[in-house]
């Protein structure tokens, strides 16, 4: 399946980028230009910045639960935020259809957001079990992505995904993808680290890590591989 990829700089002009998923999981091809005429690239900039708004308030509010919120103009000005728009081809089948398979962001945080009423997320819950997520219209899915739980030592999770397609209605939803800015060191930082709880990874640069790993997807990955690769 192709998607469309908006990258939208922290001053929110939106630049387009073709993005492949590796393997094909949907016949269609998404023309950009049905995402921008149907919601607009003015509507696509003041989603940006509401969007990196919310990103930031989440940011605080969890940074000053753990007593952390000097860390905040740091973790700011070592993210980048991207801006991409999805397109599911229905399957036009009843029987449910992978539109993305399981995986964990290596974002910092990931903003979704559903665009039509068209279904499909489910998160995996901590007994295994696949969740459907139907968010109201006009809300966001806010989800923790690894780099920041790695940052965070694993006090928090970020939790495995997917998209799963069924009938004869396409899906379109929009994701603030938050990453940490090239070359930036993640690193735990040390009010995390106690005798009760040790360091669990490693510094790591994300840019270091994507040289080997697709940049997202992992196709029936269970098994988060950027914890792997700097557990200590
Ligand atoms: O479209 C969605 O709701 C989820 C997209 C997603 O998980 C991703 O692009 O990483
Ligand atoms: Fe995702």
């Amino acid at each position: 399946m192709r998607h469309n990829h908006f990258v939208a700089s922290r001053k929110h002009k939106l630049q387009v980028h073709p993005f492949t998923y590796k393997k094909p999981f949907s016949k269609t091809t998404t023309p950009l230009l049905i995402i921008c005429s149907v919601f607009g690239s003015k509507t696509l900039a003041s989603f940006t910045q509401l969007a990196s708004g919310l990103e930031k308030t989440i940011l605080r509010m969890i940074l000053e639960s753990f007593g952390l919120e000097k860390y905040m103009d740091e973790l700011l000005d070592s993210t980048n935020n991207h801006l991409r728009a999805m397109k599911y081809g229905r399957p036009n089948t009843s029987e449910p259809t992978l539109g993305i398979p399981v995986h964990c962001d290596y974002t910092t945080m990931t903003l979704l957001c559903q665009l039509n009423e068209v279904q499909g997320l489910e998160i995996l819950n901590k007994n295994g079990e696949w969740m459907n997520i139907n968010p109201s219209p006009n809300s966001f899915v806010v989800m923790l992505g690894e780099s920041f739980s790695i940052w965070l030592n694993g006090r928090l999770s970020s939790a495995y995904h997917r998209v799963m397609m069924k009938g004869n209605e396409d899906r379109y939803s929009i994701g603030l993808f938050a990453w940490p800015r090239g070359g930036y060191l993640v690193k735990v930082p040390k009010e995390l680290v106690d005798d009760k709880n040790p360091m669990l990874f490693k510094p790591f640069v994300l840019e270091e890590f994507l040289k080997f790993h697709s940049p997202q997807i992992v196709q029936g990955a269970t098994k988060s591989s950027l914890k792997a690769y700097c557990s200590v």
